[in-house]
């Protein structure tokens, strides 16, 4: 059913009922309410949007203008939409499909606001799919892609809900109208933190679509002399194509492990949440915003590199390039627009440095930050060897915080407010915290082809794609890793002549690795990236199937052309 109707397409959006309106209620709702709601969200009895970002605030959560006022005479919440930019906007479903959303709206009671919080409503009756009374639905229009989404938007007029429709797991308010208060007023914000480690994944199969597409197709492609008097050769050969095309699949590997380790991380910390342990909530929250950040940054460049290297054939959506590069472009900005997410990465880092220079040993994902020596010892290191590497990353990255941080601490000493000192640092505190993500999907990625249980022969090629990416990162990033002396430019040299050389060995495995992700065609949906590479043909077929081949003569030549030519001949 899910599935029939996420390929309606035109209009029918469930993407957003699977991944955020039902996880809400899982996550949100207490026992009495899931009883409720959650096995008709599961069986598709309703249909959900996840209703929080609003025409005037996406990013600004604690800005939304949405109210619920709690009337305690009706033991109702009252949803109202008081101003034009407090329409809620964009939320996936919420045009044409959703009956229901989980609307975050600011919650008053007493006369008092208790900042966002999530209300359960019906939007559209079960009967007609009319809109419920008080209750403005519509799409919000075309978009960059993913147009069979109906992306919506809504406006509240004094809509009344029952007081249980308030998703009341953490906090609640009682029939006389009490607010009692959650264990973290953030806890309003796990579903977005869930959300955003998925994307981790989505990134991954994003960037493992493209780089399949790209390189099966430079196995087909056959262009140039590269000697003269010799075959074209595949453009696979080219060192510059496999220079485009091998990082970007060595990070659809790093990402994807990556995001095991974000659905690992994301089990236990919610588990030790559960029995009341928030200890690990907020290393979860910089690493799920940082992760989603950076991977969905990089995937969406990578596709754009995939995409122009397949020529012009990658520009045709034949390729499927142009729509992936659509949707990861859409990931950069949902779920927490990334430069937003990357400074709470930044925050964190900056908190837990402080906490390191105060004497405290740092645990996690930041335990290098302590561990790291802030001179370099500089020398003839072995650039292929993963330790190094990891420890490259590792020592920019704590450089990069620690930098950014005094710098920081600089402003504030000079007398600056701490808002102004970090909006004045905050390119530096950026840059800090990518290279902190940059250093954690390095780490994570040596660990596990040096863990995870396959033949040695496969681990092997792991280890060189690992490399490959190691590699690359250095010599993209080189200025960071010289700057202190770190490395010196004869280890960049290494680094680059190391990375020639990984090019050739990834070579004769690369088909072998795009297949490894066991893309079907109907989920590549790519003329160019075919399993049976039989190109050519198919993107014959694709093209005599274009709506504008139904005629031989359009009619746009009668009624535009036509006449145009003629005024044109007869001026002659
Ligand atoms: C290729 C595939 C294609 C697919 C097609 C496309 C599909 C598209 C699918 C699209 C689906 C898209 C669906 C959608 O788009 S749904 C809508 C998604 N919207 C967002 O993500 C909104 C983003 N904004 C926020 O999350 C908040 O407003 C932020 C975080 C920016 C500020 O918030 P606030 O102003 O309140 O906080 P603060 O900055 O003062 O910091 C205060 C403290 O709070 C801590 N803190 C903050 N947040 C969290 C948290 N979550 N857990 C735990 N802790 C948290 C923070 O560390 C700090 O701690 P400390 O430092 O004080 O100790
Ligand atoms: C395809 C798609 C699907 C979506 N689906 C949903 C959905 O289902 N439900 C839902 O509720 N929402 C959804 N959204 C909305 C999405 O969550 C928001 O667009 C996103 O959170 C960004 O917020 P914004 O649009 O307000 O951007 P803004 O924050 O206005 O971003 C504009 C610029 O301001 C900058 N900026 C903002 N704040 C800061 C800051 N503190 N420091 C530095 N720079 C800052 C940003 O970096 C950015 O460069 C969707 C969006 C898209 C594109």
């Amino acid at each position: 059913m899910a599935a029939a109707l996420q390929t309606l397409g035109g209009g029918i959006g469930i993407t957003l009922h699977w991944i955020a309106f039902t996880p809400t209620i899982e996550q949100q709702a207490t026992e009495e309410q899931k009883k409720k709601w959650l096995k008709l969200a599961q069986d598709v009895a309703i249909v959900g949007a996840y209703a929080q970002t609003e025409m005037g605030h996406g990013t600004f959560v604690r800005g939304l203008e949405t109210t619920a006022t709690y009337d305690p005479s009706t033991q109702e919440f009252v949803i109202n939409s008081p101003t034009l930019t407090s329409t809620k906007w964009w939320p996936g479903g919420l045009g044409k499909t959703a009956n229901h959303a989980t609307v975050m709206a600011q919650l008053y009671t007493r006369g008092k606001c208790y900042g966002p919080h999530n209300f359960m409503v019906q939007i559209r009756s079960l009967e007609n799919h009319q809109p419920c009374p008080g209750v403005t639905l519509g799409d919000i229009g075309p978009k960059m892609e993913s147009n069979g989404n109906d992306n919506g938007f809504a406006r509240f007029d004094h809509v009344r809900i029952p007081r249980e429709n308030m998703l009341m797991k953490f906090a609640r308010v009682e029939a006389d109208g009490t607010y009692v208060q959650p264990p973290s007023s953030k806890l309003a914000y796990s579903n977005m933190v869930y959300l955003r480690g998925t994307f981790v994944m989505s990134a991954a199969q994003a960037l493992a679509s493209a780089t399949t597409i790209a390189v099966r197709y430079s196995c087909v492609r056959r262009q140039s002399e590269m000697k003269p008097g010799e075959p074209e050769p595949q453009i696979l050969e080219y060192q510059t194509q496999q220079y485009k095309l091998f990082p970007q699949l060595a990070a659809a590997y790093a990402f994807w492990f990556a995001s095991w380790f974000m659905t690992q991380q994301h089990g236990s910390i919610t588990g030790s949440m559960e029995k009341g342990d928030m200890s690990g909530l907020a290393e979860l929250h910089a690493l799920s915003a940082g992760l989603k950040s950076y991977t969905t940054a990089v995937t969406a460049r990578g596709i754009d590199v995939c995409r122009m290297a397949c020529g012009g054939h990658g520009y045709s959506h034949a390729s499927g390039l142009p729509a992936l590069f659509g949707g990861a472009a859409a990931l950069c900005t949902a779920e927490g627009e990334n430069t937003v997410m990357m400074l709470q990465t930044a925050r964190y880092l900056v908190k837990c440095f402080a906490q390191s220079q105060a004497g405290k040993r740092l645990t996690g994902t930041v335990a290098y930050l302590s561990a790291v020596q802030p001179s370099p010892v500089a020398g003839n290191r072995n650039m292929s060897d993963l330790g190094t590497l990891v420890a490259a990353f590792q020592h920019r990255a704590a450089r990069m915080v620690r930098h950014a941080a005094m710098q920081m601490q600089g402003e504030m000493q000079k007398g600056k407010a701490r808002e102004d000192a970090w909006n004045s640092c905050s390119v530096l505190l950026i840059k800090a915290a990518e290279a902190h993500v940059h250093s954690f999907v390095v780490r994570n990625f040596a660990e596990t082809v040096q863990t995870v249980e396959v033949d040695e022969s496969v681990r092997a090629v792991l280890t060189s794609l690992c490399q490959l990416y190691s590699l690359y990162g250095i010599t993209e990033h080189a200025g960071d890793f010289l700057k202190d002396g770190y490395l010196t430019g004869r280890d960049i040299d290494a680094a680059s002549s190391h990375l020639s050389a990984m090019l050739a060995r990834v070579r004769p495995d690369a088909v072998a690795l795009v297949d490894a992700f066991d893309l079907h065609d109907k989920i590549l949906r790519s003329v160019l990236g075919r399993y049976d590479g039989r190109v050519y043909e198919h993107l014959y077929e694709w093209a005599k199937k274009s709506p504008l081949n139904k005629s031989e003569v359009h009619e746009s030549y009668y009624k535009y052309l036509q006449p145009f030519l003629k005024s044109n001949r007869a001026k002659l």
